[in-house]
């Protein structure tokens, strides 16, 4: 089964359904539809849950609207803020949308 690790600060709103996409460079963004992958903690690599991935599509960091911002359960002030921390200056990003199994 492939990986994908989040930043742990993230586990409590993917656990709740509360976090349902995931804003990838390209090459953190190797999986498909209907993948299932093992989530764990980026910084100490704990497994927290499966996800199943719904659609991976690509997205412009430009182009982030308040529907992917709901999807993180952030502002898209936040959600902009946030990209822009981990992945300075990148402007193609995929959206992982999934689902927990
Ligand atoms: C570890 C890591 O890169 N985590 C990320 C990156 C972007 N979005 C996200 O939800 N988690």
């Amino acid at each position: 089964m492939k990986n994908i690790t989040f930043y742990g600060r993230f586990e409590n709103d993917i656990l709740a359904g509360r976090k349902t996409i995931t804003l990838r460079e390209a090459s953190d963004a190797n999986v498909s539809a209907g993948d299932k992958v093992r989530v764990s903690r980026y910084e100490d690599d704990v497994f927290f849950c499966n996800i199943e991935v719904i659609a991976v599509t690509p997205v412009m960091f430009d182009n982030l609207n308040e529907t992917h911002a709901a999807q993180e359960n952030m502002t898209l002030e936040q959600l902009k803020d946030v990209i822009s921390e981990i992945y300075p200056g990148l402007r193609e990003l995929f959206m992982i949308e999934f689902r927990l199994i």
